[in-house]
């Protein structure tokens, strides 16, 4: 890898007794889009607070650009694109003020972020709702309106918290083209989630965090084929039945596991499991093959479901 933009080896916080990031090792390359995938209270947004040198680390070391965040903070955070799991912003000023008051913040001149505010107003397809109020925003344009404003200093690397969380799908499909935009100028993309289809989207490598412990860190692809067979056969055969199935099914497939509503047949010929199934005289009331994802690479290393 050549240089790291971030650097983090046995990265530790803990809160009193608890350990909310236990001991974890990351690299992250300039120009990469790299994700923390893992659910609510796995680590991903102390980890994200501590890369902004907002939060001190308890133990462990960490760089960003070179510079220890224990030491070098606002150097740090001047260099950095922030978009907090929240939106915070001002709700009571207009679209295009957001974008000036939040670059001023930086101390930049005034003519620069003017004319850079114009810029990232188009960037973020906000042209039209540049005299609006905040308040007037719907989610998806707030969401790209914070990461306009976290670009107002023209930052090297975006640090992005669950950035399509409550988004309706067509609002998180606008974000993840101007998110790939980002990608293609070479910002280097820092993603936090606990969306398996937005880390594949997004991430060109990722790390499995969950307990505040990495479990797994590779590519989207690599993961899963690491983790999971090809292909995934979902049959489901009704509550009072599929305890019955579940012991009946042993050997077919891969791997199975057994979830309240339904069975996953892990194996590369999704089809072939389910004439296996059939023959074993099971006949489900609904059947799907589908590909491998990182759902399933996150059911394989923890026994749970990625969003519960
Ligand atoms: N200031 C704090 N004091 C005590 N415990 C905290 C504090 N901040 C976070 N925690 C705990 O640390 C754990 C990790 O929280 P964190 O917010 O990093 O998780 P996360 O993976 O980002 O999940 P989420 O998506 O819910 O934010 C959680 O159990 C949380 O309750």
């Amino acid at each position: 890898m050549p240089h790291p933009v971030i650097s983090a080896r046995a990265l530790t916080k803990r809160y009193g007794d608890f350990t909310a990031v236990d001991g974890i090792d990351f690299d992250i390359a300039p120009g990469e889009s790299f994700g923390f995938l893992g659910p609510n209270g796995a680590g991903k947004s102390t980890t994200m607070r501590m890369i902004a040198a907002t939060s001190t680390r308890t133990s462990g070391e960490l760089t960003v650009l070179g510079l220890d965040t224990a030491d070098h903070g606002p150097e740090i955070r001047a260099q950095l694109g922030i978009v907090p799991q929240g939106d915070l912003l001002d709700e009571e000023l207009r679209v295009i003020d957001n974008l000036i008051v939040y670059g001023r913040y930086f101390g930049l001149p005034r003519s620069y972020v003017k004319q850079r505010s114009e810029e990232l107003l188009d960037f973020a397809q906000l042209r039209e709702k540049r005299l609006s109020r905040v308040s007037d925003l719907s989610g998806g344009m707030k969401r790209r309106l914070t990461i306009a404003r976290g670009l107002v200093n023209n930052p090297k690397v975006m640090l992005l918290d669950e950035p399509t969380t409550g988004l309706d799908p067509q609002a998180r499909h606008v974000l993840w083209d101007r998110l790939f935009r980002l990608k293609e100028e070479g910002v280097t993309l820092v993603v936090t989630t606990h969306f398996m289809d937005e880390a594949e989207q997004l991430c060109d490598r990722l790390v499995v965090i969950d307990k505040g412990v990495i479990v797994a860190e590779g590519s989207p692809s690599s993961l899963i084929r690491q983790y999971s067979t090809r292909e995934v056969l979902e049959v489901r055969f009704g509550s009072a039945r599929n305890a019955a199935a579940a012991g009946g099914l042993d050997g077919v497939g891969v791997r199975r596991e057994v979830l309240p509503d339904r069975i996953l047949v892990y194996a590369d010929n999704g089809e072939h499991a389910l004439q296996e199934v059939l023959e074993r005289g099971f006949e489900p009331l609904t059947s799907l093959v589908r590909r491998s994802s990182l759902e399933d690479v996150f059911l394989r290393l923890t026994g749970r479901s990625l969003v519960e």
